[in-house]
């Protein structure tokens, strides 16, 4: 019983990922394309989502600040996840649907890219940071599932909205988590060519 279902969650993942793998790469190749022009123009990347996805936040910024799979200079990615005195004073003091606008309002400028995440594409403070990237003429890269939600319909065409063709978060979670190594990679090849393995 058990092991059946392992093997239907293994198998559930593996089918999405392929069949999103045609969906998604053109909306993947044009996030890569914006997220390098951005940091070749000095411009930075900030991040933001909730649960699950406020941790691909900040693997997304770990490996770029840090390292993918290639030794390189640290590139400017900030999750707004992380700072629990800003989360919790924003959150307590006007409400939790500002935590991440207000932080775009903060660190966002013209020219810098906002990686929203949200499997729902619904989820209000997600939303509201949108809003405020808008407002600060940040390009938006968003990463949903369920049909896009509210995020969908905010995109515009300097956007990039890549969305995941399933209804279940924890499968959307795993193609958005690929998708942060894809981003991730695209990046590194944009400033070496040829990829890791070569
Ligand atoms: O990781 C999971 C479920 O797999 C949860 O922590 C999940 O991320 C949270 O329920 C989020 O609040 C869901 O928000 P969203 O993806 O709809 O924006
Ligand atoms: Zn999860």
């Amino acid at each position: 019983m058990i092991n059946q279902r392992i093997l239907q969650h293994f198998q559930e993942s593996a089918q999405l990922k392929l069949q999103a793998a045609e969906q998604l790469a053109e909306p993947i190749s044009q996030a890569v394309e914006i997220m390098f022009t951005a940091l070749s123009n000095g411009n930075k990347i900030l991040a933001c989502g909730n649960g699950g996805s406020a941790a691909d936040c900040q693997h997304f910024a770990a490996e770029l600040v840090g390292r993918f799979e290639r030794e390189r200079l640290p590139l400017p990615a900030l999750a707004l996840t992380t700072d629990t005195s800003i989360l919790t004073a924003v959150g307590n003091d006007y409400g939790f649907r500002d935590v991440y606008a207000k932080q775009v309002q903060a660190f966002g400028q013209s020219g810098d890219v906002l990686l929203a995440l949200s499997t729902s594409g619904n989820s209000a403070n997600v939303v509201a940071a949108i809003e405020a990237a808008v407002e600060r003429d940040m390009r938006i890269i968003a990463l949903t599932g369920k049909g896009g939600g509210v995020m969908g319909e905010l995109m515009s065409d300097a956007d990039v909205h890549i969305c995941v063709p399933h209804d279940r978060t924890a499968r959307i979670q795993e193609v958005h988590a690929l998708t942060i190594h894809i981003l991730c990679d695209g990046i590194d090849v944009a400033l070496f060519g040829g990829d890791a393995n070569d």
